[in-house]
Parts: structure tokens; sequence; C-alpha cells
């Protein structure tokens, strides 16, 4: 396992006044945050990540003067405060039933569709909307599968920005389009995936016409590692361990690589031992897998998929652009990818709906690959598990219902519902 992440300031003027500096994980060049709008690296168009002189503490975060949410972990973020509504301090869900079909030690399910809009995307959104209004920038931008928009609209909204969505026509659940409609987003519907409507968000940025607001901008990345600091701070005021290991869904793979980020800061800061770093386990659909696939390859890069397809619209991507972060995060923590049929995420989203937790197709994905892998015995009997969920079941409420029960219609008479319910019809 490999968690080596260089604090060493570089020279001046790339380092920022407040200890932040960009570097390429590829080259390592080092960039100064705030003077210009960078997304890659200028050398060689590499990923970017924030960088800190210092790395955070447990006790840097209790004695946060916010005692919850994302900026509660603000030593470990680029300012003190963001453009928050607020954000973050979702639920660790406990799923007895789920926990023992399955067969694992403890099951927890992280429940990101608890946040403000519903999706883990509001993490990333209020770091993303304060350093756009550093920067200067008007216009905010995102390609989206349907989450990113309802969240880029509503924080945008909220910091008083225009806001510039480009959705990939029919493939974006209703809710979504309704939030970033409803927040007052212009909404561009593609005749082409999301990979295509990103290829034209990334075009519009490199042109200076929007500040762009996916994953690919670090910032992002910075306020969903929180989503890491929570799950260890809740799972260890639990139990008093730390998990083994934490399954997630993956689309443009910006989770994996946040989480990554996450454990990397707190080893190197001494918050956490290289060898309680929770194993990352990637889980796509079958339809759209180009990580699983380069995972079971073993291969350094992964192969865009042109054409993707699956019920679970949210990761229904083919160029998962955090990749070059992302397999690193897989591999160097001893975890896996795996991918699940459609079926098999509509099976756990019955699944963890019985236990009271909704969730939209997407988020199901994480349950389903644990469920496949613990079958395959490649997870143990007594792991301790975190699933996360990302985003909310009404986001998707044409899923739900086809998923759920279908309405029975009975006569306006009491006795009439007694009899339907005794089955007399
Ligand atoms: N599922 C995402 C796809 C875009 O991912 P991002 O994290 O790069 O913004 C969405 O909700 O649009």
């Amino acid at each position: 396992m490999s968690m080596e992440l260089s604090t060493a300031a570089p020279d001046a003027p790339a380092v920022a006044d407040d200890g932040v500096w960009l570097a390429c994980v590829a080259c390592g060049e080092t960039f100064a945050p705030f003077e210009t709008v960078r997304y890659t690296c200028d050398d060689c168009d590499g990923l970017l990540e924030a960088r800190y002189a210092e790395p955070p503490t447990w006790a840097e975060f209790e004695a946060s003067e916010v005692d919850r949410g994302v900026w509660r972990y603000a030593a470990a973020l680029p300012f003190e405060m963001g453009v928050s509504l607020p954000e973050g301090d979702t639920p660790l869900h406990e799923v007895p039933r789920l926990e023992s079909e399955i067969g694992v030690s403890r099951l927890r399910i992280k429940h990101e569709g608890m946040n403000p809009t519903g999706s883990f995307k509001d993490r990333g959104m209020t770091v993303g909307v304060r350093v756009a209004k550093e920067l200067g920038v008007d216009r905010l931008a995102c390609a989206s599968t349907g989450n990113t928009s309802a969240a880029l609209a509503a924080y945008g909204g909220r910091g008083g920005m225009e806001t510039l969505v480009l959705l990939p026509a029919g493939k974006v659940a209703a809710g979504k389009v309704a939030q970033a409609a409803l927040h007052g987003a212009r909404i561009l519907e593609v005749d082409g995936n999301f990979d295509a409507c990103l290829d034209i968000v990334q075009d519009l940025a490199e042109r200076g016409e929007a500040y762009l607001l996916n994953s690919l901008n670090p910032f992002r990345l910075e306020g969903q590692k929180t989503i890491g600091f929570e799950i260890l701070e809740q799972f260890r005021d639990e139990e008093g361990r730390f998990p083994d290991r934490i399954v997630l869904p993956v689309g443009n793979a910006g989770n994996t690589a946040a989480l990554y980020k996450c454990f990397r800061e707190l080893v190197q800061s001494g918050a956490l031992d290289e060898a309680d770093v929770p194993k990352l386990t990637g889980v796509q659909a079958e339809g759209a897998a180009p990580m699983v696939e380069a995972i079971e390859n073993d291969a350094d890069e992964v192969r865009r998929w042109d054409e993707v397809e699956t019920r679970a619209t949210a990761i229904r991507i083919g160029n998962p652009v955090n990749a070059p972060k992302a397999l690193p995060g897989i591999r160097n923590t001893g975890g896996t990818a795996v991918a699940v049929s459609d079926e098999e995420i509509t099976g756990a989203q019955r699944a963890l709906a019985a236990e009271g937790v909704g969730v939209e197709p997407a988020s199901a994905a994480s349950v389903a690959g644990l469920r496949k892998l613990r079958d395959e015995g490649v997870v143990d009997d007594d792991e301790a598990v975190v699933c996360l969920t990302t985003g909310h079941l009404l986001k998707d409420p044409d899923a739900a219902a086809a998923a759920g029960n279908d309405p029975e219609s009975v006569p306006n008479d009491t006795d009439a519902v007694l009899a339907h319910l005794a089955g007399e019809r």
C-alpha cells in the first residue's frame, strides 16, 4: 500500500499565502491555486489536486467552530467557509437485516442522499462555488447525469451566479431535471451521452465561456473528501474501530479519488495508521464499466466506452475523468472493482428501501456490489463495511415506482376497502 503525498512546499510563486497549492498528479508540476483559472496541468494536461502545507488532524476537526457538516473539516479545505445550505453531516444507518443477509460483521449505509439537494454533489459544490467567487468568475457550468446539475443550480443560485447545465437528452431522471429547472439553471439537452456533454463543457471552459464545476475541477473533490472524514468519525465513535472496506458506486470516479485523498492526508498527519485505511471498492453497472475493465485487466489507463447503458442513470458514464486518481486509490488500498446488472441494482434498491433507506438506482449499486463480492468470497464474513449511497430515492421517482408495489384501486367505501384487504376483489 502506498500513501505518499508530498507536503514539501514548492518554491514561490506557486504557493499561496495560506499554504494551499495545486499539484499535477502526473508530472508533479505545481501552480498557485487562485491566480488563474485552470483545471488540468499546463505542462502535461494531467489532473490537478489541492495540496496543503499542513495535513489535517482529528484535533483540528474537534476544535472547529462549526460542529457538523462539510465546514467542520475546514482544516482540510482551502477556505474557512463556503456558500453553504448547509451540507454534509449525513446519517450512517444501521441495516441489521441486510447485514445478516449479506453476511458481514458490520454493515453501515452512509446515505449521501440526505444532503440539501439530495446527493453528495453538494459537498463538492459548497467548496467549488466558494473558489469560483475567489476567482471572480460569473458563469458556472457542468455536464451532468443529473445530480451535479441539481447541486450546481442550487449552489450557484445561492451564490447569485449564472448557471448552465448540459444534460444527455432523455437520460436524466425527472427529479433532477426539475431541481435544475426550479433553481434557475439554463438547461441544454444534448443529443449525446454524458461524456459528450462533458467534452463540450470542457471546450466552453477552455474558451473562457464558463467556470467548469464537474469533478475535473480539483476543488470539487476537496469538498467530497469530507465524506471520508465523516465516515471515519461516525464509525469510530460507534464501535471504536474503522471500517475495513468502503464500497461505492463509480461514475466519473470523483468519490473514489476524493476518499483516497482523505485517507492519504490523514496518514500523512499521523491521524490514521496505514493499516487502518479502508479498502476502496468501486461498483459500476455492467453496461458502463470501464473502471472495472481496467482493474480486471490490470491496465494503467481506462478505455473510453462510447456506448453505455444502464437504468442507474447517475453512473451511465463511459469515460471516468478521475480514473488517474481513482485507479491508484483502489489498488493502493487493497480494494477492487465489480460490475453488477440492472436487476441486481434494483434488488438492492428494494432491500435498502425495506429497511427504510430510500435511494436512487445508482446508489444501490454499492450494496449490489457488496452482495456479489461476498457471494464470490472476495469480501470476508468478518469484515466491517460501509456502503455509500449517493442520491435520494426521490431523484428518480419513475425508477422507484417501477421497483415498488403497484397502487391498488378500491371503491370509496370502508366495507369495500376491508373486503379488498381481506382478499375479496
Ligand atoms: N453522476 C454525475 C456525473 C458527473 O460527475 P461529476 O462528479 O464529475 O460532476 C452527475 O450527477 O452529473
